[in-house]
């Protein structure tokens, strides 16, 4: 268990520490309310020991801004027991009011100090616990269960996020709506869970372009999401007509590349995908128009004969296939 200690008083710090070092806990000190705040956020103790009485700032006011931190942190409740010199009900009262869940006097008999440590230790224990299982529902919750990927929801959430960032920033937005190629036929003819099997290496081919994408500097925090069914979306901040035309195009040759093989689509005889792809100034329109062109190209691709991206009002031809293309689509060798 980690414990923030705070006081001012050097004595008090020096038999504390040693006597909590002794029962196995790391100590991290702070000299007064301020210190104290900070060294909460940087050290993310399990319990708090806060004096009340210091310079700069008092040990209410800290507990006050700790507890506001942890608000916008969405942290678990950190145990937070005052220490006093004098045991008053005006004491007690203020504690609790400041967000305080008891205190304890600095000269607390040993055994007694043992044992609050023990029940603390236990509470430290559950809120680690607790918080884990918190992040495993967050994780399950914005990912989509076929595929790992966004899921609709959390897309929805972390557009809305980036748009006002690209609309604060003046900066261009763009988007790719991905669709697989003749996804019917296919599931028909192999069957759904043969369907299932491939929806999942299409999602990792596109994840894995725009995660290359990203670390070539060509996009900047792109991220996949499956949008629904056997449809896809790919948000990117800050792109360019030059990007998402490459990163359009290298997904179209990365999932033909899979060659998951699909005697019914077309003349290819593998799994394919069309793209239709739109890039906006977020001062002049809104996230949903940006939705509904990309949407529009995306039908533009597939009426044009599928296995393409159309991104622009110029479309481009079906990709050239005759080089051997790398798992992300970007590098080609003849
Ligand atoms: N296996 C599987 N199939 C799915 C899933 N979600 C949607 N589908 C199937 O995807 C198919 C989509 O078919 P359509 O909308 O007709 O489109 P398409 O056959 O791909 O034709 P085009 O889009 O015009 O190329 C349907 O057969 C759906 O059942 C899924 O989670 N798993």
């Amino acid at each position: 268990m980690k414990i923030l200690l705070v006081d001012d008083a050097r004595s008090v710090v020096m038999v504390m520490t040693s006597r909590l070092a002794s029962y196995g806990y790391d100590v991290v000190h702070a000299a007064n309310g301020q210190e104290a705040v900070a060294a909460f956020a940087s050290a993310a103790p399990d319990l708090v020991l806060m004096d009340i009485e210091m310079p700069v700032m008092n040990g209410f006011e800290a507990t006050n801004r700790i507890r506001a931190f942890e608000a916008t942190k969405q942290w678990a409740w950190t145990p937070v027991i005052f220490l006093t010199s004098s045991d008053t009900v005006e004491n007690l009262v203020t504690a609790i009011e400041a967000g305080g869940d008891d205190f304890m006097s600095k000269f607390v008999p040993e055994p007694v100090l043992q044992a609050k440590m023990k029940a603390m230790s236990r509470i430290a224990g559950l809120r680690k616990s607790l918080s884990q299982a918190n992040q495993k529902l967050q994780d399950l919750a914005s990912q989509d269960g076929l595929t790992g990927l966004c899921n609709r929801r959390s897309m929805d959430v972390r557009t809305d996020q980036l748009w006002l960032e690209a609309q604060a920033r003046e900066q261009p937005f763009g988007l790719l709506m991905l669709d697989i190629d003749n996804f019917k036929k296919y599931n028909d003819h192999y069957g759904h869970q043969t369907g299932d099997d491939c929806l999942r290496q299409v999602a990792h081919a596109i994840d894995a372009a725009i995660h290359h994408a990203n670390q070539l500097g060509m996009t900047h925090r792109a991220f996949t999401a499956r949008y629904g069914g056997e449809e896809f979306s790919v948000i990117m901040p800050r792109a360019t007509p030059q990007s998402i035309l490459k990163v359009a195009n290298s997904i179209v040759k990365a999932v033909y590349g899979l060659a998951i093989a699909h005697e019914l689509n077309e003349a290819w005889g593998v799994v394919s995908i069309s793209v239709g792809g739109a890039l906006k100034n977020p001062a002049q329109g809104e996230v949903v128009d940006l939705f509904r062109e990309a949407d529009a190209r995306l039908y533009q691709a597939k009426t044009l004969g599928r296995n393409r991206a159309v991104v622009d009002d110029s479309p481009n031809s079906v990709p050239k296939l005759d080089g051997v293309v790398d798992r992300t689509g970007f590098v080609e060798s003849h």
